[in-house]
């Protein structure tokens, strides 16, 4: 494990009176992966808006790679090498398999979907290459995104492989921290353990630092390196899975809640 690679410093986020996240630190060493847990509302949505760029924070930094990415636009944030998943998938159901991955990759090329209109043979060339890219980002997920699922539209995918196409549209833009929202939402005990196995290789083979929002324990325990508990956006524990997963109080941040997800 290497050094910070993502560092919140004192980060805090109001809408209007309401605080929602409250002077955060976090931090994710390059290689590892952290895993965010908290009742629903805790704020870590919030989080990866803030990470993302979608939300300035209202105080404190957040810095990527050594440099403040604080305020600056989505788009530069996913150049810097940022890249999240979304809790609601957020794919183009008419699109085929592939054509999704090679979206999400045009909005990180130098060409845009403009220039690729314009069919010269640098572009035929560029858009080879995206579409090699695109293909290695499936290949990853093996027999569960098979070849010929590529050519067929993405509504024709089950729920797990809409999130297992979510995550490839996001490792299409080369990031080297992978934001994942709930990745094992919606899935079967067999689909959650693979989504676990995933996640690992992700980082083994895939060379990704991962954050991690997830609801399901089994998840968090599978694959984390570290776990951060947050409530009303508020840090409140942090450690290994054990140790968060007993402190009082994260069990009391639970309780009335329906307690925490094992399937
Ligand atoms: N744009 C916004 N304007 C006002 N309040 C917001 C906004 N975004 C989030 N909130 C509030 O911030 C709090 C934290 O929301 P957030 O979605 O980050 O929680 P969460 O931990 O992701 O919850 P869940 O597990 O339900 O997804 C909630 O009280 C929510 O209503």
């Amino acid at each position: 494990m290497g050094e910070k690679l993502l560092d919140l410093q004192g980060v805090s986020m109001a809408f209007g009176g309401l605080t929602v996240i409250d002077g955060l630190d976090l931090h994710v060493d390059e290689g590892e992966i952290v895993s965010v847990i908290g009742p629903n509302g805790a704020g870590k949505t919030t989080l990866f808006n803030l990470v993302t760029g979608v939300y300035e924070p209202s105080a404190g930094d957040i810095v990527f790679a050594g440099e403040s990415i604080k305020g600056l636009e989505p788009h530069r944030i996913t150049r810097k090498g940022i890249a999240r998943t979304f809790q609601t998938l957020r794919l183009f159901l008419n699109m085929s398999v592939r054509e999704n991955v090679m979206a999400a990759a045009y909005g990180h090329t130098r060409a845009g979907v403009f220039r690729s209109m314009f069919r010269t043979p640098g572009q035929r060339r560029e858009e080879k290459e995206i579409r090699e890219l695109a293909e290695r980002c499936l290949a990853f997920f093996g027999e569960r995104l098979m070849g010929y699922r590529w050519d067929q539209p993405a509504y024709s995918l089950s729920y797990a492989n809409r999130r297992r196409l979510e995550i490839a549209r996001a490792t299409a833009t080369k990031p080297r921290l992978l934001l994942l929202d709930e990745p094992a939402a919606g899935m079967n005990p067999k689909e959650t353990q693979e989504i676990t196995e995933l996640i690992g290789k992700l980082r083994s083979e895939g060379g990704f630092t991962i954050l991690v929002i997830e609801h399901d324990m089994h998840v968090v325990e599978g694959i984390s390196d570290r776990v951060v508990a947050l409530d009303h956006g508020v840090k409140i524990a942090e450690g290994s899975f054990e140790d968060v997963a007993t402190a009082p109080q994260v069990v009391e941040a639970y309780l009335g809640t329906g307690g925490m997800a094992r399937k």
